[in-house]
């Protein structure tokens, strides 16, 4: 029987058969000229040896039905197809057949002449169909190793997003030591994950892993989990929210499997592709992993095929493979992205405070303060400007011309949050900052604590700059942050141990100060220092945040509303935890409480748009901006007019602050009335009508407050 073997795709004809030119119609060129040469010399080799004989090229015959090859034989039925096969073969190529099969199918006497045990080219528009999970294998296995990348991207970000990572930084932890725990973490993460895989896969005794050498895929997947926690720390910096991060990441890893599949794999196989273009492509970790699984399954086959043995180490040698462009991109940019991650760490929190401020563009002069602003502020300004020319070590804080504005977003307007603000704190001072809401006292602290950068000005902790020191300021700052920054799996116990070892405490000196500081919070009775910090109520949390912004006797502490969320008795106890530790540290308060700013503070400042509008302790605020009694009576209606006449003729500077329905408030100078001037009016009211209620109080700070703020709030808008 002739054959004849024509050039192209037409690999030869066998008159007496279905099996025709068509048989590999729809097959690629490229890969369809090489197999073509190696069956063209088969066939001379044949051909020179015998003169008659067929040819049948075989493959995919290790499942027995709906095979590759019995799809592409056309019409002809697999019976037939045996059966020709048995009568007439002189020579099968075999492509991708175990022996065992093929003896079952053609008898032990059949000789298998040449083995060709090439892949066979794939058509591009339809895979098979019963074959799908080794065809997809690469894809699965990528997917399944990327799944850590969104739980390292997520993390990272949440703590970022939280401002977890600033608070640590706050309590003293460099970068250095940040990138190295939390790439401990993840490794520990990471590595049990990886190795539940490898082991599951061994198990379930898939070629791709059982074929290879054991060490060689030890060395790659314990690099690759290393590349994937440095290319995790790069691309978080790219991301500010948890939930864009998560749909981003988990997009990315199912376009790595596609990509890897349709693109990637098809650019390997083509020998007409540059290969510079294929390293490039790995490049992104996620392609090289994908090269990684493909080339491992390519050999794991071909061992099958030839009875060899998988990959080893001398398989790196085989540049047809790239497993050794892999591993060295691999190795390269594990490093590069760690460094480049730390310097970027270490570059953003510099610079943030190197920047040199930019003068401010409405900055006032110092005559121009002392002609606006009240004399205590303006003196607290004067006092700032002396320390500055000589600075004194019994001052822990000075703040000199602090600004920061917001700029405008959405539409509007730029917000100048802090303006010009100067302020000098000595040790063993608690100073209360009070405002209305959105007056600018939590920007202030957002400042002095790093969280956010100053727009002009600056301020000295303990003689250093925070525009240049910040990272030496954090070893002697404590925090207590307006929103509590805890880890929820973490107990109490666990945080304030590792807040005092950041804070350079060890041994006994370390347990001595949790159990010191857990008692005087309150969270050491009934065992909840040892629960999750995610099981505590708002007020213990609350608590926790202030004993992790005591520990390890920091110089100075700001406190942000330290108070909000407790219930009175709690309250009482942080009252009596501030009132120690100031003593030998400034503290710098928040709060919208006046009960605890009177009982806690030894100064008060009140804040209105930014701007400090007075200064002073308790007392002298009351004095200066509350020089009146505050006379309260309720009579009928109709006697109204009788009780302000009364009231006026013993203060005619009084000020009705409040009247409805006969009750009656007025403001009255100190200066001008004494207090048995009241219990007379009262009697003469008395003996001429009724008077149902009455009462005489002196000026509360929450007086001056209301009348500070309402009183630069009305100056602000005229
Ligand atoms: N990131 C920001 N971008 C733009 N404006 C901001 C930003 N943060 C705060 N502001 C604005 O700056 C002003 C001061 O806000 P800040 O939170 O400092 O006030 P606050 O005195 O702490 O208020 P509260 O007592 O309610 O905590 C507010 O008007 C606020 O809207």
């Amino acid at each position: 029987m002739a054959i004849k073997c024509i050039k192209g795709l037409r690999l030869w004809r066998n008159s007496s058969s279905e099996i025709n030119d068509e048989i590999f119609k729809g097959y690629r060129t490229g890969n369809s000229e090489r197999m073509n040469n190696e069956i063209v010399a088969a066939y001379d080799f044949l051909n020179s040896n015998n003169k008659n004989f067929n040819v049948i090229v075989w493959y995919k015959s290790n499942t027995n039905e709906g095979n590759r090859g019995g799809a592409n034989l056309g019409n002809l039925r697999k019976e037939n197809f045996i059966m020709r096969v048995a009568r007439s073969v002189n020579l099968c190529i075999n492509i991708q057949a175990s022996n065992a099969y093929l003896e079952f199918l053609l008898g032990t006497n059949f000789k298998i002449l040449f083995e060709f045990v090439k892949e066979m080219p794939k058509h591009p528009n339809m895979p098979p169909v019963d074959d799908v999970i080794s065809w997809f294998s690469c894809v699965f296995f990528t997917w399944i190793v990327l799944q850590l990348i969104p739980v390292i991207l997520t993390h990272l970000v949440d703590e970022k997003q939280q401002n977890i990572q600033i608070m640590m930084k706050m309590h003293g932890l460099g970068d250095g030591p940040y990138l190295m725990i939390s790439y401990i973490f993840f490794l520990v993460l990471s590595s049990p994950y990886m190795l539940l895989f490898w082991a599951s896969c061994l198990c379930l005794d898939l070629g791709s892993f059982r074929a290879h050498d054991y060490s060689l895929q030890f060395v790659f997947f314990s690099l690759y989990i290393n590349l994937q926690i440095s290319f995790s720390f790069l691309a978080a910096r790219m991301f500010s929210k948890v939930r864009t991060t998560s749909v981003v990441a988990y997009l990315i890893i199912l376009g790595t499997g596609l990509v890897g599949k349709f693109y990637l794999e098809d650019k390997v196989v083509d020998p007409s592709f540059p290969r510079n273009l294929v390293t490039v492509m790995e490049l992104y970790p996620g392609l090289a992993l994908y090269r990684l699984f493909f080339e491992f399954s390519k050999k794991a086959r071909e061992a099958r095929l030839s009875h060899s043995s998988g990959m080893s180490w001398g398989d790196l040698n085989d540049r047809s493979n790239g497993m050794k462009e892999v591993l060295i991109i691999m190795v390269a940019e594990w490093s590069i992205f760690l460094f480049v991650s730390y310097c970027l760490d270490n570059k953003s929190s510099l610079s943030c405070f190197r920047r040199k401020p930019k003068p401010s563009s409405q900055s006032t002069s110092l005559e121009d303060f002392d002609r606006l602003e009240k004399a205590d502020v303006a003196q607290e300004r004067k006092k700032v400007e002396e320390l500055l020319v000589r600075p004194d070590k019994s001052y822990s804080i000075v703040c000199n011309n602090l600004r920061k504005v917001y700029p405008g977003k959405d539409g509007n307007p730029r917000k100048v949050a802090v303006d010009e603000l100067s302020l000098a704190l000595a040790r063993g001072e608690c100073f209360g900052m009070l405002g209305p809401n959105g007056a600018g006292k939590s920007t202030f602290i957002k400042m002095m604590i790093g969280l956010t950068r100053p727009s002009a000005g600056t301020a000295f902790v303990d003689g250093l700059n925070i525009q240049t020191d910040m990272k030496r300021v954090y070893t002697s700052m404590g925090v207590c942050p307006q929103h509590d920054l805890l880890w929820e799996l973490l107990t109490a116990r666990e945080h304030l141990l590792f807040y005092g070892r950041l804070k350079n405490l060890k041994g006994s000196a370390l347990n001595r100060a949790v159990e010191e500081s857990l008692s005087s919070v309150n969270l050491l009775n009934g065992g909840v220092a040892d629960k999750q910090s995610g099981k505590y109520s708002g007020g213990m949390k609350r608590r926790l945040s202030v004993a992790i912004s005591l520990i390890g006797d920091p110089k100075v502490v700001y406190m942000d509303e330290p108070s909000t969320g407790l219930d009175p008795a709690s309250r009482n106890e942080l009252w009596k935890v501030v009132m120690r530790a100031k003593k030998e540290r400034a503290i710098l308060l928040t709060t919208h409480s006046m009960d605890e700013a009177e009982h806690l503070c030894d100064r008060l400042g009140i804040f209105v748009d930014g701007r400090l509008q007075c200064i002073g302790n308790a007392k002298q605020l009351k004095a200066r901006y509350g020089g009146f009694y505050v006379f309260t009576i309720t009579t009928s209606s109709d006697n109204e007019q009788e009780i302000e006449r009364l009231v006026r003729r013993i203060s005619p500077n009084a000020n009705k602050t409040y009247h409805l329905s006969g009750t009656q408030k007025f403001e009255l100078p100190k200066n001008e009335v004494k207090i048995a001037d009241v219990f007379e009016v009262v009697e003469v009211a008395k003996s001429n009508f009724i008077v149902q209620a009455w009462g005489i109080a002196d000026t509360t700070l929450e007086d001056v407050f209301i009348k500070v703020a309402c009183g630069a709030e009305a100056f602000n808008v005229i």
